[in-house]
């Protein structure tokens, strides 16, 4: 597998993008237009730093409004082309994109843009060039790649083929298995961009919003699997023009950009099975079958004795000091909270790592690591187990671990099974504007969760969006919220990361925690003079609810009940007790609780 990166996918100048490109692995760059332009270098010292890096130019791009047009415009399409030509051929450059005519065709036929592409192939060819045909979803007559491949067919000429885009096929809900149509050695550029299903413009869409392969909501390793199947074996080159990723740190793009392609390669080798082998070498990962179950959190401060009494008012038990570190365990059921009195910790409690539940974590920590996930390195003496660990995109720590490996470490606290039914149900991670994207990538790769559909809630100062990343059974569920931007202090604006804690008797549970001094958040009562309205819940349990601040919820699946702790620093509790099948997390309670806790 060849991987390619087009340049406008990544931020600052073209010589910085080329590094950045370079130390990622890739092994080829698309030059867009505007970043050679505006770069100092001359294009034969681009050329020359390109070969330094390791890096081949594959693609030039893009030559606009070339077809499609009177024969007195096609002059000026022919002139303008020699120059570009003459360009490449000093940046060593043998393949042009050309995309389909947005603003100066004038002429609906096929014959007529056919003639043109040809005319404009036979004097490519005079310079060693090859062009490939893009139809943009805008385009003015072509906007379907099904019409481009006519229109290259009609061409005929062995200079002239077509580039695939994933974003203009599948933002238009075109079919890509007429993909398989194409003759492989027709196709000669594939463009992969992912995007989040929106309904807006394809321009806008495509011009801010596309992200890379699995972090938006595309079926792009079936899309491969199409051009696979066709027989294309060029580079896999990625296309994401967006608006964070322009504004953020070039070299960490590119790396989130390389993992998002051996993601993508490993899922549609799967999705093909056998056939894979027949076409193009599509390089497998380690496999990983995603955690069902947390295994620990984390909480970090230099002093955490705040997390601890509100562990112990919820019901859990001491579970001892760690032999060698300031760290002390708790438990409740399956649920392990681990405080961790670190002196040059920020001072806020907050959750520091997340521990999932690998049996193995041998082939888990390959993968990380041929995930390009960054390693952590943590001290261990003689006799502790080392665990592997993996720093997420929003700094929290990912360990792939087992319970039963490391609470040996941990003396003097109550051992054995304690008879609660409690569990970690989620964990609710708030994600730093620039780095949300990359996260949903970071899990879907690294931990093989699946992202569910993206959801607003209002906030107080904003929309929070939400997407859960879950294990396929619900064991592991991972909320990632994002602040409204401009926020100046996460905790203040109800913004707190959050553990949430299963137990099967809600009710019971919180009326003996408040027996052991449990403050749970305050819920108005306007909140239960609704519940009535929305589900005519019955008197008796509404008195209960109120009582005892629990929200509620219900879908057709089941019952929500669940409150929330106050917050310490950066971090508080939710207890949820589910009912039946009830999926959800109560997100329309989530207003209540985001003004409540602005307070
Ligand atoms: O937005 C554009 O103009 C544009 C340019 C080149 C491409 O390959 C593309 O997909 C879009
Ligand atoms: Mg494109």
């Amino acid at each position: 597998m060849r991987t390619s990166i087009a340049t406008v996918c990544l931020s600052g100048g073209l010589v910085q993008k080329m590094y950045a490109a370079a130390e990622a692995g890739f092994d080829a760059i698309e030059i867009f237009e505007p970043d050679l332009i505006a770069a100092p270098q001359s294009p034969e010292e681009i050329r020359a730093l390109a070969s330094r890096l390791g890096l081949t130019l594959d693609l030039y791009q893009p030559f606009r409004d070339a077809e499609g047009v009177d024969e007195s415009a096609f002059a000026d399409v022919l002139h303008r082309a020699e120059a570009k030509f003459r360009l490449m051929q000093r940046l060593g450059i043998d393949l042009m994109l050309v995309c389909s005519n947005v603003a100066t065709a004038t002429v609906d036929d096929d014959e007529v843009s056919a003639g043109q592409l040809r005319r404009l192939g036979e004097l490519a060819a005079t310079y060693g060039i090859r062009l490939a045909y893009e139809a943009l979803a805008w385009g003015r007559f072509v906007d379907d790649y099904r019409r481009s491949w006519r229109i290259v067919e009609l061409a005929d000429h062995p200079n002239v083929g077509v580039c695939l885009d994933s974003f203009h096929i599948l933002s238009r809900g075109h079919d890509p298995k007429q993909i398989e149509e194409i003759p492989a050695e027709k196709i000669f550029f594939l463009q992969l961009a992912d995007a989040p299903a929106l309904s807006m413009d394809v321009l806008s869409w495509s011009r801010h919003h596309r992200l890379f392969p699995g972090e938006g909501s595309f079926d792009l390793p079936a899309f491969l699997g199409h051009v696979v199947r066709a027989g294309y074996d060029g580079p896999l080159s990625l296309e994401v023009f967006n608006d964070t990723f322009r504004q953020t740190d070039p070299v960490r793009t590119a790396r989130q950009a390389q993992r998002s392609l051996r993601w993508l390669a490993d899922r549609t080798a799967d999705l093909l099975g056998e056939e894979a082998d027949q076409h193009a070498s599509l390089p497998r990962l380690p496999e990983m079958t995603a955690p069902e179950a947390f295994d620990f959190v984390e909480i970090k401060a230099p002093d955490t004795s705040g997390v601890e009494v509100l562990l112990e008012q919820l019901g859990f038990d001491f579970g001892g000091r760690h032999r060698s570190k300031q760290v002390r365990l708790w438990t409740w059921g399956a649920a392990r909270i681990v405080c961790n009195d670190v002196p040059s910790a920020s001072p806020a409690p907050r959750i520091a790592a997340v521990g999932f539940d690998v049996a193995d974590s041998d082939p888990a920590a390959e993968r990380a690591a041929r995930l390009m996930a960054p390693p952590v390195h943590r001290r261990t003496y003689a006799g502790e187990q080392a665990l592997r660990a993996f720093t997420s995109p929003d700094g929290t720590e990912v360990f792939l671990s087992h319970a039963e490996d490391w609470m040996g470490e941990f003396d003097g606290g109550v051992s054995g099974a304690d008879g609660h039914d409690a569990r970690i149900d989620h964990v609710n991670l708030v994600q730093p504007w620039h780095s949300f994207d990359e996260a949903v990538l970071f899990y879907t790769s690294v931990l093989s969760l699946t992202p569910q559909p993206t959801q607003e809630v209002a906030g107080p100062s904003g929309l929070v969006r939400s997407q859960v990343m879950s294990s396929p059974a619900g064991g592991v569920r991972l909320p990632l919220n994002l602040l409204p931007t401009g926020q100046p202090d996460a905790g203040q604006q109800g913004q707190a990361q959050h553990i949430a804690l299963a137990c099967q008797d809600i009710i019971g549970v919180v009326a003996a925690a408040r027996e052991r001094g449990l403050r749970p958040l305050k819920v108005p009562g306007n909140y239960y003079d609704d519940l009535v309205a929305r589900f005519g819940l019955s008197d008796g349990l509404v008195a209960t609810l109120r009582d005892l601040d629990l929200l509620y919820d219900r879908d057709p699946d089941g019952e929500y009940l669940h409150c929330y702790t106050e917050t310490v620093g950066e971090v508080f509790f939710e207890l949820v007790e589910r009912r039946d099948r009830y999926d959800g997390y109560g997100a329309g309670n989530a207003p209540v609780r985001l003004v409540t806790q602005a307070g």
